[in-house]
C-alpha cells in the first residue's frame, strides 16, 4: 500500500466534492502532526514547523512553495523568525479534497530534510527553548 506522500495528485474540477469527515478521519491518521481548522466554512488542513532562524524558516518555506508550484496546488504559508505554518485547502471546491492531505505528506517529507539542523518537528508553534527573540 503506497503512503499518501507517494500518491499522485489528481486533477480537481469545480464540481469535485470536499471531502466527507468520515473520509477525513480515515485520511488524518497518516498526518498525526497535522489538524483540521474551519475558516470562513472551509474545512483546512494546517501545521507549523519550527525551526532554528528565519533563514531556515524562509529556506523551507521556499522548497514547500516549489513543491506547489511542480504540483499546480498551494498552500497558505505563514513565515516568521523560527515558524513556518502551512494550510492546505483546495479553492476551487471551498474545502478539503484528498490532493490537500497528499500535499500535507509530502510537505512533511521537505520538513524532515531538516531533522537534525537544529530543529525540531512539532504540531505546537513554540518548542520549549525556542528563543524569544524577534
Ligand atoms: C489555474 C490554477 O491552476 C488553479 O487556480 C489552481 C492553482 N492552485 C491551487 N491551489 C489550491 N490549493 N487550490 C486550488 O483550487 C488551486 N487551483
Amino acid at each position: 500500500m503506497t503512503t499518501l506522500a507517494e500518491q499522485p495528485c489528481t486533477a480537481c474540477d469545480a464540481g469535485a466534492a470536499t471531502l466527507t469527515p468520515i473520509e477525513i478521519d480515515k485520511l488524518l491518521p497518516e498526518l498525526p502532526q497535522w489538524q483540521i481548522l474551519e475558516h470562513d466554512g472551509i474545512m483546512q488542513l494546517q501545521r507549523s514547523f519550527t525551526f532554528r532562524d528565519f533563514a531556515q524558516a524562509l529556506s523551507f518555506t521556499n522548497r514547500v512553495g516549489e513543491l506547489a508550484e511542480s504540483q499546480g496546488h498551494h498552500p497558505a504559508l505563514t513565515t516568521e523568525w523560527g515558524k513556518t505554518t502551512v494550510t492546505w485547502w483546495t479553492h476551487k471546491i471551498r474545502g478539503l479534497h484528498r490532493n490537500d492531505f497528499i500535499m500535507a505528506a509530502r510537505t512533511d517529507e521537505v520538513a524532515h530534510s531538516y531533522a537534525g539542523e537544529d530543529r525540531c518537528l512539532r504540531r505546537s508553534s513554540v518548542s520549549p527553548g525556542t528563543p524569544s527573540s524577534g
